[in-house]
């Protein structure tokens, strides 16, 4: 039991901490400034706020995803290396999603959003973090997020994993809502470009004034509903949902076990697609196997257009990495580009984190991009691929071990006896591949990243007191590691 005294001490301590980061902050917060200029820093940083240090992770907040994915692609490594140059046991920076203090200290505190159980007939409560409103004149900005300008048709790569899912994203932009390609479903792998070919769908209508468009994440639309029931303006929101001409919803997986989110969604998809308007949806798996998902909405969904995105190929990754190195104005050698397209092969959003973080590297030191300095930048990402050891590998070999069904590391069972295996499985996961916390949480039936961080500091603790289990977990992880 934490006594008066001891509770005293914990907020002083925490308080003590967060004072010390604050001043690292403040610190990294004037290098980016002289790094990147006032404008870029304002539009892009400014709104950043730090929060609290796990192991080798500290966390910063911006208040939109539009803003998180932005400064994760363009500053996502210069943060990481400002970090570590500030305190060297910081080896990670995750970003997220919510209102923090800012370093100015003119932010708000972390907003979360729940249901309260006498508004919806599901006794889970569905949380969310709150996104800012953002605004921008040429998609539906009242209803949605804004578009990423860089994300168009012209800077998509099209090669042979991808050429299908391109083919569909422009035919709906020529032509919103043909018979055949009402909804487009596009799914594939982590960072394959999803988000960016539904951006470049909407940018294309809108520039050529065509249609009003909304894009928003899945987390989003459920945020937004939940508000409306809180605020009693849920039939305000249909009418908002139903009056766009192409709504596009990413990353639908969200919606698994979200089942009031999921009914409402199912109700303006129908009437919107009965009214001849067009749905774009992206999702990590093909309709049929969203198992999580009703059966009727899955069924709607698979009955237009479903394309897949593949796993990139060498060449395609080559052929990413030229188009952004010539975009960047830096002399990138051929072999250099060879290099990272052999090294990293994971996704391209991990594959234009590297050369970004060279290009700022050449940027930064004007010094000339050579194979040796890239071995030496990277050395983090470079160490990570090597491994190459995937989620499911991990949640097969575990699961083996323990002797429980490979099912369960997804499955909401809470006995011990899958518990702990699955505890272990996501341990092993942080610990052997680079997928950020979130990434973890959905590979493990769709859990937040909150119950990864559980998961690892338990194993740990546990490892500590208990030889044996600590003998069983090295045993998996060098099994894994060979
Ligand atoms: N073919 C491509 N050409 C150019 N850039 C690409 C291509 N594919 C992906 N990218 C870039 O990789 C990054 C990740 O892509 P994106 O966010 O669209 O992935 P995603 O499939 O939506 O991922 P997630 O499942 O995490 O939502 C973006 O910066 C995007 O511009």
């Amino acid at each position: 039991m934490t006594g008066g005294l001891e509770g005293y001490d914990e907020v002083a301590e925490a308080n003590a901490q967060k004072s010390i980061l604050d001043i690292h902050w403040s610190r990294i917060c004037a290098r980016l400034k002289a790094e990147v200029g006032e404008v870029e820093y304002n539009t892009w940083l400014r709104q950043m706020g730090v929060g609290t240090v796990e192991e080798d992770e500290i966390t910063l907040y911006l208040p939109t995803r539009f803003l998180r994915d932005w400064v994760r692609g363009q500053y996502g490594d210069r943060l990481g290396a400002l970090w570590h140059a500030e305190i060297p046991a910081i080896r990670r920076v995750e970003l997220q999603v919510a209102r923090g203090p800012s370093p100015a200290g003119d932010g708000e505190a972390v907003i979360a959003e729940s249901v309260p159980a006498s508004a919806t007939a599901t006794p889970a409560v569905e949380v969310a973090a709150a996104e800012a409103e953002p605004r921008a004149a040429e998609v539906r900005s009242d209803l949605a997020a804004p578009l990423d300008p860089r994300f168009t048709f012209e800077t998509f790569v099209v090669g042979k994993p991808n050429e299908f899912a391109y083919a569909c994203a422009r035919r709906v932009a020529e032509r919103p809502s043909s018979p055949g390609f009402n909804p487009l479903f596009l799914y594939g792998g982590v960072g394959l470009g999803k988000t960016h070919l539904m951006h470049a769908i909407g940018s294309e209508l809108v520039r050529e004034g065509r249609v009003s468009v909304a894009y928003m994440s899945a987390e989003k639309f459920m945020y937004r509903f939940i508000a409306a029931i809180r605020s009693q303006s849920t039939m305000e929101f249909k009418e908002q949902l139903r009056s766009v001409d192409v709504l596009m919803i990413d990353d639908l997986q969200f919606l698994i076990g979200k089942d009031n989110t999921q009914e409402e969604f199912f109700h303006t998809f129908n009437a919107l697609v009965d009214a001849g308007r067009q749905i774009v949806v992206s999702a990590d798996k093909s309709p049929s196997d969203l198992s999580g998902l009703e059966d009727r909405l899955r069924t709607r969904l698979g009955c237009g257009m479903v394309a897949d995105i593949h796993a990139t190929t060498f060449e395609l990754r080559i052929s990413i990495l030229e188009a952004k190195a010539t975009a960047s104005g830096v002399d990138v050698p051929a072999k250099v580009l060879e290099f990272l397209a052999h090294k990293i092969t994971s996704n391209v959003r991990e594959l234009e984190g590297a050369l970004n973080r060279l290009i700022a590297h050449a940027n930064l030191f004007g010094r000339p991009v050579t194979l040796e300095a890239t071995q030496d930048v990277l050395h983090d990402i470079l160490k990570a691929n090597n491994r190459r050891v995937t989620i499911e590998e991990i949640q097969r070999k575990v699961a083996e071990h323990w002797n429980i069904r490979l099912t369960d590391m997804s499955s909401a069972r809470r006995s011990t006896v899958v518990a702990r295996p699955r505890q272990v499985a996501m341990y092993l996961s942080k610990q052997l591949t680079s997928r950020s916390l979130p990434e973890i949480g959905r590979k493990f039936g769709n859990r937040d990243h909150t119950t990864v961080i559980y998961a690892v500091r338990r194993v740990m603790e546990l490892m500590e007191q208990d030889p044996a289990f600590a003998e069983d977990v090295e045993l998996l992880r060098r099994m894994l590691e060979s």
